[in-house]
């Protein structure tokens, strides 16, 4: 007989004959027990550790309630553990509810109430201020992750605080987060800015584009049409989904099937995903295709952002070129520009018609190019950051990688036009004079900040 089953055999049938016995088995039945105990701690071990970290949503359960500070929840899932940085977060609590509602609370009359995902980003921080000045309720959502330097996101949010906005900390894939924010606050609006950004970024980490700009998007959507009432949405499209496209000016019209980059095809089938629900559901959808926005709070891995710092310190910049020496060149847009096409984009957004899951109508489904309709090229921006700054930039000329980047972007605005007005008013110059402005007096002239 294996000696294992001989350890089964010794085991007492209960405890009180084991006591009972205690002293006269304790010499012989001590090695097997600590044996078996030590297995079955393993076990248990093992079981608690699957429970704990392979379970889709392990502490954010939707049965404990956020209303007393013991329930604090801190929020992290299987699928996050791919993901770049996802810090976990923690939400709930009176306070927390507090800050949620008051921040949310509109302070006009007919205003909106406003969920701003992606608030700490940068179009995210400009769209923000500007609904909490016309007197909207705003409230973030942000997951503060590490794209790029998180203490500029902090930055923001604490210039965003100063106006009266809280940004709840957490992910837009964290459903029972999202469901909690929609039971305290009747959104009338969603301004959906949180994505993963970046063209070239999407070679290193696919993975993430997936994760927020469609995981994370559908969960949003998700949380959205089972609101009562559902909330209409405006959100980020990328002017990237022209992709390979070579007729200019791009127009919402012309085709969008050839993404030059795994950004481009994330942010397509965003656009694809918001025909669906708003087709099932009746959600109001309006998609808004950006086109290459800067400005001050703008982002660290953009073009503009890099070249400014990387001249001041005297750091050769690789200046990008095409084929035979092809211009490259983009539609760049201010910042301030953009936000007037997001809030045109709200004001002019209808309801939607669904409720509780069923769609009762059909609803509004719309996408808009937000551009310039002035593209300027690659050098000329360079030459123009040299005058600002008063140095000249150490040019690199580099052939144009096949990375994702497309040569060539310029829009169409007569749609968004004509719909609510929009009219780009900041030329390349006076932007970049703004940004570099802001630049300065946010990291110095430069020369010593390591950002
Ligand atoms: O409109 C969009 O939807 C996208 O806009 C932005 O992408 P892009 O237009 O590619 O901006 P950005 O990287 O600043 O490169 C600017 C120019 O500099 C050239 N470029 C770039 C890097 C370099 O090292 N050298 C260079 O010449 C480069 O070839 C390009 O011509 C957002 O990042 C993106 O998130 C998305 O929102």
């Amino acid at each position: 007989m294996p000696s294992s089953s001989q350890h089964l055999d010794n085991i007492p049938s209960t405890p009180g004959k084991f006591k009972m016995d205690h002293k006269s088995h304790r010499s012989k039945w001590h090695p097997h027990l600590a044996k078996l105990t030590l297995y079955t701690f393993v076990f248990f071990l093992g079981l608690i550790f699957v429970f704990f970290f392979k379970s889709p949503s392990t502490t954010t359960s939707s049965s404990s309630s956020s209303s007393s500070p013991s329930s604090y929840r801190s929020s992290s899932s299987s699928s996050d553990l791919s993901r770049r940085s996802l810090k976990t977060s923690s939400w709930g609590g009176p306070n927390w509810e507090k800050r949620v509602k008051s921040s949310a609370r509109i302070r006009t009359r007919n205003g909106f109430c406003v969920l701003v995902t992606g608030a700490a980003g940068f179009i995210g921080t400009h769209v923000s201020v500007a609904l909490k000045r016309r007197g909207d309720g705003v409230l973030g959502l942000d997951n503060f992750n590490d794209y790029y330097d998180p203490s500029l996101k902090r930055a923001r949010q604490a210039l965003l605080e100063r106006t009266g906005i809280f940004i709840v900390e957490g992910d837009i894939n964290d459903d029972v987060l999202l469901k909690k924010l929609f039971e305290l606050i009747t959104f009338t609006h969603v301004m959906h800015l949180a994505a993963q950004a970046g063209v070239r970024y999407a070679m290193q980490n696919p993975n993430s584009y997936i994760q927020s700009n469609i995981a994370g998007f559908v969960n949003l959507l998700e949380t959205c049409k089972n609101a009562n009432p559902q909330p209409a949405i405006v959100w980020a499209s990328s002017s990237s989904v022209y992709g390979l496209n070579t007729k200019v000016p791009f127009s919402e019209k012309d085709r969008t099937d050839q993404p030059a980059s795994l950004y481009a095809a994330t942010k397509k089938a965003g656009e694809e995903i918001a025909h669906t629900y708003n087709h099932i559901y009746g959600l109001s959808l309006t998609g808004l295709r950006f086109f290459t926005v800067y400005g001050p709070w703008g982002r660290p891995d953009m073009a503009y952002f890099f070249f400014t710092r990387d001249i001041l310190k005297g750091k050769p910049i690789p200046v990008f070129e095409g084929v035979n020496h092809g211009t490259v060149a983009r539609d760049f847009t201010y910042v301030d520009d953009i936000v007037k096409g997001c809030l045109g984009a709200l004001d002019t957004a209808e309801k939607s018609t669904g409720s509780g899951g069923k769609k009762r109508g059909p609803a509004q489904l719309r996408v808009f190019n937000l551009g310039n309709t002035s593209p300027v090229p690659v050098s000329d921006l360079v030459g123009i950051l040299e005058r600002l700054l008063k140095v000249k930039a150490n040019r690199v000329v580099t052939k144009l990688p096949r990375n994702g980047d497309v040569q060539f972007t310029h829009a169409n605005i007569s749609y968004a036009k004509r719909e609510f007005g929009y009219k780009p008013m900041t030329d390349l110059q006076t932007g970049l004079k703004k940004f570099v402005r802001w630049y300065v007096s946010y990291y110095g002239s430069g020369k010593k900040s390591d950002h």
